[in-house]
């Protein structure tokens, strides 16, 4: 073991190794009950959604682990499944099977991107603030559909949007649970969302809002009706109109796991002399094969999660880490007793802390460099308005060549960069 995981050579043992892979269950574990409740807005069983998102990140970090031997652990990202179910399926009108195989290509894109030079031209030709922007933009995404799945945020007929009736106790529960989750997040507790889930359940069964659960521990709930589902909805998903739908699922998951496995493996040391991560192919690989098992499973992008950050503070340096990472993840397929108890007023203190946590780039974006920070501003505002990540996506990158002819950089615009911004402006006439 200790050869296989490099335990001495990384300065660890087994037992840190394990806390650290507690740890990090510990942070992830709220996306066990909020995948389900997420896609199942789409019309997916939430509970065949549920054992698909165990098995997935399950499956994903012991790929992480025992291939890439890398402390980052996996499971299906929040930005992708708030996109899939609410901007994909309900507004587009796709199918969520048709949503899922759209997952599947661009899970097997991703796979050839990783496996092949394609990477660094991608990596190298889009600019660094939109990368952030992007990242950003998804915080937003997130939070607002926190804020709106729990009725803080309400409609109005006169302008779009307005406050919702913070006492109303649905509304209120919320707003408890996210107070408490923000006080242990700045208190650097690592369960933070889990336990601000706990909370918001509880107030909720107190003040009779949420019903007690019936079971805990119950059967493993069948992953008949999402396993391969994807497979029939393959052949209609070729179109023009899904273009956008499937190089956002693409972008997103490709730009957002360089970003996560830099900043973890930067804070575990697993960074070379040349500033390049020590199997930093592997990882990517073991990435994006985790979104083409997941997809076959029934889940949006499965993605390397920020949250491993939490186990590497922890002291967790190696794969074994995430091998005990998947074990517990493993365990909880015994718990979709308490899917019940998870409503959207639960999940919202997730949804907007996740969000906060994924808006930290905008400190990343040069502000007072116009020709880029327009981009990046209209990238996240029309991400948020337009209610769609693909929408803010394509807009930033029409925009962005033309403001920079218009600083007389255009020499610095990445061939790459005017080729999707004719794709995007083809995109927006057509629809
Ligand atoms: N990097 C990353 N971390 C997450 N944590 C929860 N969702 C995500 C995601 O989509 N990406």
């Amino acid at each position: 073991m200790n050869k296989f995981f490099k335990l001495e050579e990384r300065g660890t043992t087994v037992s840190k190794e394990f806390i650290a892979g507690l740890t990090t269950f510990l942070s992830m574990a709220y996306i066990i009950f909020v995948n389900p409740n997420t896609l199942g807005a789409a019309g997916m069983d939430t509970g065949a959604v549920f054992t698909a998102t165990i098995l997935a990140a399950t499956i994903g970090t012991l790929i992480m682990g025992l291939y890439a031997n890398f402390p980052v652990a996996l499971a299906p990202g929040m930005g992708m499944n708030a996109f899939f179910a609410y901007t994909v399926v309900l507004m587009m009108g796709y199918s969520w099977q048709q949503a899922l195989a759209g997952i599947f290509v661009s899970g097997i894109l991703f796979i050839i991107l990783s496996a092949t030079g394609l990477r660094e031209l991608i990596i190298n030709s889009i600019p660094t603030a939109l990368k952030h922007a992007v990242g950003t933009g998804i915080g937003f995404f997130i939070a607002f559909l926190g804020f709106q799945n729990s009725g803080i945020i309400v409609n109005n007929d006169a302008t779009l949007v307005g406050i919702g009736n913070l006492t109303d106790p649905n509304v209120l529960i919320t707003v408890i649970g996210l107070i408490v989750t923000l006080v242990l997040l700045v208190r650097k507790t690592p369960a933070a969302i889990f336990i601000g889930m706990i909370v918001t359940a509880v107030v909720g069964i107190l003040l009779g809002v949420v019903a007690l659960p019936t079971q805990i521990i119950a059967p493993i709930p069948s992953l008949k009706p999402t396993f391969g589902a994807l497979f029939e909805a393959l052949p209609s998903i070729f179109t023009v109109e899904m273009i956008p739908v499937i190089f956002s699922f693409l972008f997103v998951d490709f730009f957002d796991t360089a970003g996560t496995l830099v900043a973890v493996g930067t804070r575990a040391g697993l960074v070379d002399q040349k500033g390049h991560l020590v199997n930093g192919d592997k990882a990517l690989l073991a990435d994006s094969s985790a979104t083409v098992i997941g997809s076959v499973l029934g889940t949006s992008s499965t993605t390397s999660f920020v949250e491993s950050l939490t186990g590497v503070e922890a002291g967790g340096r190696t794969g074994l880490t995430s091998v005990f990472t998947a074990l517990c993840f493993l365990l909880m397929l015994f718990c979709s007793g308490l899917l019940s108890v998870v409503t959207s007023a639960v999940t919202a203190p997730a949804l907007i802390t996740v969000g906060i946590l994924m808006a930290s780039s905008l400190g990343d974006i040069e502000w007072k460099n116009l020709e880029t920070s327009i981009p990046s501003f209209v990238t996240i505002i029309m991400m948020v308005l337009g209610y769609s990540i693909a929408e803010g996506i394509a807009s930033g990158f029409v925009l962005y060549p033309i403001m920079m002819l218009a600083a007389r950089r255009q020499k610095e615009v990445h061939p790459v960069m005017w080729a999707l911004m004719v794709i995007f402006f083809i995109h927006f006439v057509l629809a």
